[in-house]
């Protein structure tokens, strides 16, 4: 499956989203990809995870576990662990930060991939990646269905993207006017309060 396809899947779901947003990075952008609409539908997810699982398998061989931050990660997450056959964790923030709660625990050594659904800063993964490291995991690749920086994205291990996109970002303080002039929508989790 490649870009045009992954993107394809988005646009039948009614996912890719025009307007003014700011996103979990507090970036502005005038482009959402709203990746809710897209794992809603059991077999779309399906057919993304299971090419997601293949290639993270071609590019790093076999993992132990699949870990992903909540909320956006842990469907993807769950279905990319499916077709790797292994364990589905997830990380939550507590307190601000990602941590593994409810039981979930990771073995000394374990290899791990952290699957996430959309990169646009890679600080989410990032995070997570620390809080997997912090439990005793061995992060051996980073996983996401859409990478939306252009393949710029950080995170200090291989970045596996079923689909990598170029999708501009700006500043709070650099907003071009004529998405200055849009009402401003915030879709993600980082700043709802509990
Ligand atoms: O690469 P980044 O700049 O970190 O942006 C991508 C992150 O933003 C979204 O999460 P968000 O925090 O909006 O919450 P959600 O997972 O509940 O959608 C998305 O699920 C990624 O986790
Ligand atoms: O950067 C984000 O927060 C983000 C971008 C995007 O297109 N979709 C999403 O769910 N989050
Ligand atoms: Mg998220």
């Amino acid at each position: 499956m490649n870009t045009e396809d992954v993107l394809n899947e988005f646009r039948d779901a009614g996912a890719l989203r025009e307007g003014h947003f700011v996103l979990s990075s507090g970036l502005h952008s005038p482009v959402f990809l709203q990746k809710n609409l897209v794992f809603m539908d059991t077999r779309r997810c399906e057919r993304l995870c299971k090419a997601l699982a293949d290639k993270i398998v071609a590019t790093v061989g076999p993992v132990d576990v699949a870990i992903s931050p909540a909320v956006g990660g842990i469907i993807p997450g769950y279905e990319t662990a499916r077709h790797l056959n292994v364990r589905s964790l997830y990380v939550e923030r507590e307190g601000g930060e990602f941590k593994l709660r409810r039981g979930f625990t990771v073995e000394p050594g374990e290899k791990v991939v952290m699957v996430e659904d959309i990169v646009t800063t890679g600080l989410s993964s990032r995070e997570c990646i620390a809080a997997i490291q912090k439990a005793g995991g061995e992060v051996v690749a980073a996983a996401c269905i859409v990478d939306r920086s252009g393949g710029r994205a950080d995170v200090a291990v291989p970045l596996i993207a079923l689909a990598t996109l170029d999708v501009p970002a700006y500043p709070a303080d650099a907003l071009p006017p004529e998405l200055a002039a849009l009402p401003v929508e915030d879709p993600g989790s980082r700043r709802l309060s509990k």
